[in-house]
């Protein structure tokens, strides 16, 4: 159930609070804030940036904002369903039955359970309908970034990898599992990847992965594509059974099960190993230019710390995983991108959900990686209250900062200091480490004796490899989606940042502000997410991979302390007081004209509706 705010918003920004369910309680704290004849959607977000973008022909953003497990994604997929079939395509392209196939395939390949949802997103993306002059959707692309690539290999305890990992390895067919070496698994694996053992869950993910099957052929993924994307997921999975050395020279642990993975990636194992553990590999002349000197064979960078040979086993399953990733969005926007002339675009945006582990019941402090995700929610709520208080920004620009009791613990005051979040910095300096075996990962693929990997890897060597790994989905063919590439591509190739990009936390400040930037230059309509009540779900055990449970309506209560905290945080209250003490709304005079001019129909039949006019304003008032 929604509330619709965007009675009371200025001029470009619409609030749309989603509630899982509308209480008493609830109405209690909004009364007199809705009018009483509206039907409250989240359809009515997409209406009026449908139509805003029909009348402005400037290009819009919807920005979903909110806790892990509020429903934004669900939202996302609501909204682009809408868009698509009230809008229509030019064509007739895009059907629902398309963009189901995208969110089946998305949700395979960047979700996992997590302490706070079964099915959280792990990464962020921003779809783009593209319309023409006659407002349909011309064209559509997918741009994806902040992957939480290192999940892969490690992650919390009692939460899982990429739900893709065990769709396959319950979903392989009797032919699949023998090519992949899958006939019997490992007992150990150094990433944890290890099949699921109830019954139920194996059952469940073997049907989602004949649905992921399905979706792809929908988007024309060819059989012989989709055997190079199980190939390397079960190079992964041997690259985890293989293991590292724990002392002594760096090197597999279990050499058989590297075999396999050699042989699944198409190249020998003597290959494979010098990738990973001997970093002298191809590829990487230009980042050892920046050394003093030769660098030792299989040393690695003298400069900085050593880096383990578990690490460079991880640094070569997450960089596998990564190209994986980048390879699938291209697979996505191959088929939903077209050369249509379009004249602007709405950019729906979906990130991780705000995470706090206390929220969840875990004991543990949060991880590098939950930062990541706060630190963009955080940068999307500054944008919200950019373009919302204007006036009051000063405010909002202090850091609330404090150490914690333990070392290597602090606290971060987040959501305006209503939500303190104790950060575990534990281990964090490894993040700054040189790894080039993750960047080996894109050499490896491309020199793939097997066909169908290297064939589809070689065609993204060249222009693309700064982005590699860390934006994909921006190989877009319509002029606008290219407009925004470039500008994304400068900001990540300009000053400091095309030297600094091997640093992780670099990387990503840079594709936060380059999403922010992609943002800023439309009209944003924000959607306020918020979770009805704090509970852990997948109870601690192990991990579910089970979503699209709803809870039962009737037993529901809520937390209102946690509604209240999170209205709070989001100064939601605040934003509709301005809206009420201002003006309703606003337009420009040429806006004005464009939209009116219709009702004095001899003027323009005299001058035509392209006729040019120094002074609109004065245009305006003979017309008033
Ligand atoms: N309006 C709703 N009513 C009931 N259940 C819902 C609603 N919207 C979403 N859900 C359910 O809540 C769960 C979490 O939703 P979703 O994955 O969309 O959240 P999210 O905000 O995108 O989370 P994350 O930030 O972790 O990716 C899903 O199981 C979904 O089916």
């Amino acid at each position: 159930t929604c509330i619709d705010f965007s009675y009371f918003t200025p001029h470009s920004i619409s609030i749309f609070l989603v509630l899982f369910f509308l209480t008493p309680q609830v109405m209690h704290m909004f009364k007199g804030c809705r009018r009483e004849d509206s039907a409250p959607h989240i359809y009515a977000v997409a209406q009026s940036a449908y139509r805003n973008l029909l009348t402005t022909r400037q290009d819009q953003s919807i920005v979903l904002l909110g806790k892990s497990g509020s429903g934004k994604t669900t939202n996302c997929q609501h909204l682009v369903q809408y868009l698509v079939s009230i809008a229509g395509s030019t064509g007739k392209i895009f059907s629902a039955e398309k963009w189901q196939a995208v969110y089946t395939i998305l949700e395979a390949f960047g979700n996992s359970a997590t302490a706070m949802n079964t099915n959280a997103s792990r990464f962020s993306h921003i779809v783009s309908l593209d319309f023409d002059q006659a407002g349909q959707v011309a064209s559509a692309s997918i741009q994806t970034m902040l992957l939480e690539k290192l999940r892969v290999t490690r992650r919390p305890e009692a939460e899982s990898t990429f739900n893709v990992f065990y769709y396959m390895m319950a979903g392989a067919d009797s032919t699949l599992r023998t090519e992949l070496h899958f006939n019997h698994f490992a007992e150990n694996s150094a990433f944890g990847i290890l099949p699921q053992s109830k019954p139920e869950d194996k059952q469940r993910s073997s049907q989602q992965f004949t649905k992921l099957q399905a979706a792809m052929k929908v988007l024309g993924v060819s059989g012989e594509e989709q055997k190079a994307l199980w190939l390397i997921l079960g190079a992964i999975y041997h690259l985890g059974a293989a293991g590292a050395t724990k002392a002594g020279r760096r090197q597999f642990a279990r050499h058989e099960w590297a075999q396999k993975a050699a042989y699944l990636l198409g190249c020998s194992l003597e290959e494979l190993s010098s990738s990973i553990f001997k970093h002298q590999a191809k590829g990487l002349q230009h980042s050892t230019s920046f050394r003093g000197g030769p660098d030792e064979a299989g040393q690695g960078d003298s400069s900085g710390p050593k880096v383990t040979a578990l690490e460079c086993l991880e640094a070569m399953a997450s960089g596998l995983y990564s190209e994986l990733f980048t390879l699938v969005i291209s697979l996505i926007n191959r088929s939903v991108l077209s050369s249509q002339h379009s004249l602007c675009s709405l950019l729906i945006v979906d990130t991780p959900g705000f995470q706090n582990p206390r929220m969840a019941q875990r004991r543990r402090g949060a991880t590098f990686e939950e930062l990541c995700h706060n630190y963009t929610q955080e940068r999307l709520q500054t944008l919200f209250h950019e373009r919302t208080f204007v006036q009051e920004l000063e405010r909002y620009k202090e850091v609330l900062l404090l150490k914690g009791e333990k070392p290597h613990l602090f606290l971060l005051g987040h959501s305006h200091g209503t939500d303190w979040v104790e950060y575990d910095a534990q281990g964090w300096l490894n993040h700054a480490k040189h790894n080039p075996a993750a960047q080996n990962a894109a050499t490896l693929l491309q020199d793939s004796q097997k066909k169908n990997i290297s064939g589809l890897f070689m065609g993204r060597a060249g222009g693309a490899t700064v982005l590699s790994g860390s934006i994909a989905g921006l190989e877009g063919g319509s002029q606008l989606a290219l407009r925004r590439a470039t500008s994304m591509r400068k900001t990540f190739t300009t000053g400091m940042a095309a030297v600094k990009k091997k640093s992780l936390c670099i990387q990503i400040k840079l594709q936060v502000d380059a999403l922010i930037d992609t943002v800023r230059r439309s009209r944003v309509h924000f959607v306020h997410c918020l979770l009805p009540k704090a509970e852990a779900v997948g109870g601690g055990g192990e991990p579910r991979v089970a979503h699209g449970e709803s809870p039962d309506s009737g037993l529901m209560t809520l937390d209102v302390s946690l509604l209240r905290a999170q209205l709070r945080g989001s100064k939601l209250l605040d934003a509709l007081r301005i809206y009420r003490q201002g003006y309703p709304d606003h337009m420009v005079f040429s806006e004005f004209r464009r939209r009116f001019d219709v009702l004095v129909p001899h003027l323009t039949k005299k001058h035509g509706r392209h006729y040019i006019v120094t002074d609109e304003k004065r245009v305006s008032r003979r017309w008033a």
